[in-house]
């Protein structure tokens, strides 16, 4: 056997969302094909092979079946380093972690892939609908049905001729792709149910029905496309706020290039009041920029200097000069519309029931609609003609159409929602399981605090204070832990030269080790530091106090005496107390889990009111996770993948604050694009929300159908009430899953 391959494809058509189990069930028939996930609301199709398939076969049967098909280059990535460039500050490839730096770097090297998932080429989106063939089809369909009903009203005897004419015109078509999906595994495809109430009609004298109800088919198709596509505009939507062209400065000049043509490194210029066109850094100017696109924050954010910028956010009032720090198909909203594309595809439990469900609920209507139209002749000598029509209208009524989209609108919706403000989702389960979370833990440094601490106070015990720091800094030269940055950045306004070091080493959660000077140094925690070197009551007792503060405190060891201790605070963010609030007033559990040491931890838990478990390993994070859920809770971890991506792993749903780091990432089943504490109760929240928009739809689209299945068997409605039952059904489903779109209050 070959080698695994994967082959995404972009699906025009799709309307109905049995098209997705008729396409599924067609190319898994291929040989080589070992596995197809196809997404009726992104309009993708991945399809994975042993590397044997003829592919032109995939996209011949895809073709037949009625469908555009067109390859995207490339497999989609399911991270989102795009974020790395907003951080001004990144401690991605911490030491300790023991993750090293090659792991970062593959960003920059995956050649950025122009086509993908930038254009929206979903040809049938592109023109107005009656330029498509299903509008021509619709119309051709309708105009023949006027025609019939003229020239029935002229020459009433040939009228019934007529109308046959009227439905071929309509039923035709739909009919091929009966046989089609027929042939390809999918016996009972609405289409064929269509075709075989239409043919039942004509037989049984009622000719002009069964044309109206064609027409009346292929209008509900065009209408469920247009609620589709809606959907999916949503999200492709975000793409087209990123400006075409930009103004590259080179060579002294500036000069408008294509957007897409900037390249990592390039400067632009952004003149007030315009879309800034690339993710980036300013070199110059300070402005204040409106990242509502992005972020759903609707107060613009004032930057200068050094700060990152997003592609698509509006420029306020002055001039800027930024660096670009990401190619056209690699910046944030690139990467958020491939993710959220790719998401759709990873099915919820609840829709992977309701496909299941599906499977055996129109074989079941058949055989009901069967026996409607042959029992009560049979059995109590009814009118055949009269039993024969209502079994046609029952068979119409097994369209699972409305059904099946019920779940992916749903949670289309909500996923391009959330992105929309930064709340990136996996997939549908993680949806769901997000809705059902009783307990929340979340890491500290960097999630609900900055994680950038600063440096309060230097505490000379051996050495003088300029030692300390001189030692400290040399040490934590490569480190990338935001202590040691921390560290750095004092030692470098203090204009410090470092001496060298050698064999430096990060101990995970407890300091870093090397030579400086000949002299054997650890900087870390006083708890590591002590099974060293013995603290004096009176050191203890500094130190403490510090901790009291909220302070985290590292000791430097030089040799074998104590040199000193160095202070660091590092804020709580803004929103951090209310977000933690927003979970409480929610009933859900909140803990704090650190490595930081206790004292230091309580005074900032009991600032921001959660509970808290510090001086943790790694891998006691993951236990008490672990321990969580064993005692019944459904568990989110929040957190940024140093020191926890175990328990990011571990957890029921991992969310990765603020972007993350690779490892997050890679772990997570979430992320929180914009760093807000707030934004883990509102995923929740918006997941709670699609859940309920679910059982709503579910609802109405299988009360619809009961209701139907009885006034049909009352002999109240007839063939076209059965149609409009499903296709109404459909668009009130899809619209009821758009409203989702709309921002939560
Ligand atoms: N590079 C380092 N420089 C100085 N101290 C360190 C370093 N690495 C770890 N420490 C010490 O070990 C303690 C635990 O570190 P660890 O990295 O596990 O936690 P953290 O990242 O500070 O907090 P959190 O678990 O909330 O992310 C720190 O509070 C600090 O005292
Ligand atoms: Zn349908």
């Amino acid at each position: 056997m070959g080698e695994t391959v994967e082959k995404r494809y972009r699906v025009g058509g799709m309307d109905c969302a049995s098209c997705a189990a008729k396409i599924d069930t067609a190319v898994r028939r291929i040989p080589g094909v070992e596995d197809v996930s196809v997404s009726v609301t992104a309009g993708t199709m991945t399809v994975r092979h042993d590397g044997s398939s003829d592919l032109i076969a995939i996209e011949k049967k895809v073709a037949s079946l009625g469908y555009t098909v067109s390859q995207v280059a490339g497999r989609l990535q399911v991270d989102t380093q795009a974020d790395h460039s907003h951080h001004d500050h990144d401690h991605s490839d911490h030491d300790h972690a023991g993750h090293n730096h090659e792991a970062h770097d593959h960003a920059a090297e995956k050649a950025p892939d122009p086509l993908e998932g930038l254009h929206g080429h979903d040809a049938p989106m592109a023109g107005p609908w009656w330029q498509s063939k299903k509008g021509r089809l619709t119309i051709s369909s309708g105009v023949a049905l006027v025609v019939a009903y003229i020239i029935g009203h002229l020459v009433p005897t040939i009228a019934p001729y007529a109308f046959i004419v009227a439905m071929l015109v309509g039923l035709v078509p739909i009919a091929k792709r009966a046989a089609t999906a027929a042939l390809s595994g999918t016996p009972f495809s609405i289409e064929m149910l269509m075709t075989i109430a239409a043919v039942g009609a004509v037989i049984i004298h009622a000719g002009e029905e069964a044309a109206t109800v064609v027409f009346l088919f292929l209008v509900g198709e065009l209408l469920e496309g247009v609620a589709a596509g809606k959907a999916r505009a949503s999200i492709q939507s975000l793409t087209t706020l990123v400006p075409k062209r930009a103004f590259l400065e080179e060579g002294g000049t500036t000069r408008e290039v294509p957007a897409e043509s900037l390249s990592v490194g390039a400067i632009i210029l952004v003149r007030p009041g315009d879309r800034i066109a690339a993710d980036g850094a300013i070199l110059s100017g300070e402005s204040a920029i409106d990242e509502a696109p992005v972020t759903g924050e609707s107060t613009p954010v004032r930057k200068g200097e050094g700060d990152a910028v997003f592609a698509g956010t509006v420029n306020g009032d002055a001039a800027l000069r930024i660096k670009v720090t990401a190619a056209a198909a690699d910046n944030t909203i690139a990467r958020v519309v491939r993710l959220v594309e790719e998401a759709q595809e990873s099915k919820a439990p609840t829709e992977r029931f309701i496909d299941r469900f599906s499977r055996y609920y129109t074989p079941g209507v058949v055989v009901v609609a069967a026996l409607v139209a042959i029992l009560p002749p049979l059995l109590m000598g009814a009118a055949w003609d009269e039993w024969i029509y209502k079994g046609l209208a029952i068979l119409l009524i097994g369209c699972p159409c409305a059904l099946v989209i019920s779940t992916p609108a749903a949670i289309a919706a909500s996923l391009s929602s959330g992105a929309r403000r930064g709340l990136l989702l996996k997939g549908g389960a993680v949806l769901e399981t997000l809705g059902k979370v009783t307990a929340v833990a979340l890491d500290k440094t960097g999630t609900l605090t900055e994680g950038k601490p600063q440096v309060t106070d230097v505490i000379a015990f051996g050495r003088d204070e300029a030692d300390v720091l001189k030692y400290a800094a040399a040490l934590e030269t490569g480190s990338s832990h935001p202590l040691a940055l921390a560290i750095l950045a004092r030692a470098t306004a203090a204009g410090i030269t470092l001496p060298a070091v050698t064999g430096a080493k990060a101990l995970g959660g407890k300091g870093i080790t090397g030579t400086v000077e000949g002299q054997p140094l650890f900087f870390g925690s006083p708890k590591a530091a002590a099974e060293q070197v013995p603290l004096s009551s009176d050191q203890t007792a500094r130190i403490t106090a510090l901790n009291d503060d909220g302070k985290t405190v590292s000791v430097l060891i030089v040799g074998d005496t104590l040199a000193g201790a160095i202070a660091m605070r590092d804020e709580p963010r803004d929103d951090a107390k209310s977000g933690l609030e927003a979970l409480t007033v929610a009933g859900i559990k909140t803990v704090m889990l650190t490595g930081d040491n206790h004292r230091a931890a309580e005074a900032i838990g009991k600032e921001l009111g959660i509970q808290v478990r510090a001086e943790l390993m790694p891998e006691d994070k993951q236990r008490i996770v672990n321990e969580l859920k064993r005692g019944g809770s459904i568990v989110a971890k929040v957190g940024d993948g140093i020191n926890d991506a175990p328990a990011l792993a571990t957890a029921d749903v991992g969310i990765a604050m603020g972007g993350g780091t690779d490892v997050a990432l890679e772990t997570a089943d979430a992320a929180i694009l914009h760093g807000r504490v707030s934004d883990v109760a509102a995923m929740i929240a918006l997941s709670k929300r699609t859940m309920r928009n679910i059982v709503e739809n579910i609802t109405i689209a299988l009360g619809l159908k009961a209701v139907f299945l009885v006034t049909t068997i009352a002999g109240i409605t007839g063939l076209w009430p059965a149609i409009l039952a499903d296709t109404g059904a459909t668009v009130l489903v899809t619209i009821n899953a758009l409203r989702l779109l709309k921002p939560m209050t």
